[in-house]
């Protein structure tokens, strides 16, 4: 069943400079079923965090148009965006993103907290979730007093509290040392292997290398794809080969 349909995204940034435009992306399409683990890479620049925001409704695009199951998020009024986003959607940023001030489970808790359900489904959610996730003895603690791959661990745990359609994660290994990406991996392959659907940008073959499917950017386009043919199979080598061609390519352009 598809969950998420890109069509024909193109972005246009206006500069203020002498009203310059940056094409960040030129006709992107794809869709993306129930249960996919897909990453996105690309070089610096390539339009990856364009289409991250797209796809988050963070941003809107200059055409084309996104419809996370069935709706497309055209169709949505601006004050009921933010909304929208928390229901259906996961997020898990490269630095956290976790609040300072709030403790471990109260980080976990605010998507919750701000679309206002009761302590007893707070409650029933949470405890569950952190014992999976292996972080029930870091409630009380303050995001200061735990390790990256903790707080990694607690963002996951929030993206997850609402039960959302699908996860967005940028860079999400990108600040974590090799333990805790490896770790991190595994928790997001499990996740997946439980029917979780996973949006991933990544410049890490490693991480790519979890996903059952990669799309390739090159300046704002998808080149290419490549996708596993059976859940074990060690996609590696293929992303290692698609990223030296668009390489050479650059060299010899
Ligand atoms: N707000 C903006 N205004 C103007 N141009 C922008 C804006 N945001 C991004 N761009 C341009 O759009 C293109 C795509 O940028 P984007 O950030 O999506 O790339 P990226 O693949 O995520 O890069 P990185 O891996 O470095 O984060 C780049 O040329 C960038 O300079």
């Amino acid at each position: 069943m598809t969950i998420l349909e890109v069509k024909s995204l193109k972005k246009i940034y206006k500069t203020r400079f002498r009203g310059n435009q940056v094409e960040a992306l030129s006709n992107i399409s794809f869709s993306v079923d129930q249960g996919e683990f897909i990453a996105i890479m690309g070089e610096s620049g390539s339009g990856k965090t364009t289409l991250l925001n797209i796809m988050a409704s963070l941003d809107s695009p200059s055409e084309g148009s996104v419809l996370l199951n069935g709706k497309s998020y055209a169709d949505i009024r601006e004050d009921e965006l933010s909304s929208f986003r928390r229901d259906n959607l996961g997020f898990v940023f490269q630095d956290f993103n976790l609040l300072d001030n709030l403790n471990i489970k109260d980080n976990i808790l605010l998507p919750l907290v701000l679309s206002n359900c009761s302590r007893k489904v707070m409650k029933e959610r949470l405890f569950p979730l952190v014992r999976k996730l292996g972080i029930e003895n870091l409630m009380r603690k303050f995001p200061y007093e735990v390790s990256g791959g903790q707080k990694q661990r607690t963002a996951v745990a929030r993206s997850l509290i609402t039960s959302p359609s699908l996860i967005l994660a940028d860079e999400p290994t990108g600040a974590l040392d090799s333990h805790s990406s490896e770790e991190l991996l595994k928790l997001f392959s499990e996740l997946n292997r439980e029917g979780q659907t996973i949006m991933m940008v990544t410049h890490s073959v490693q991480a790519a290398g979890c996903a059952n499917r990669v799309l390739f950017i090159k300046d704002g386009k998808i080149i290419c794809e490549v996708s596993k043919h059976s859940p074990n199979e060690d996609i590696t080598q293929k992303i290692f080969s698609v990223l030296s061609a668009i390489s050479t390519a650059r060299e010899t352009s």
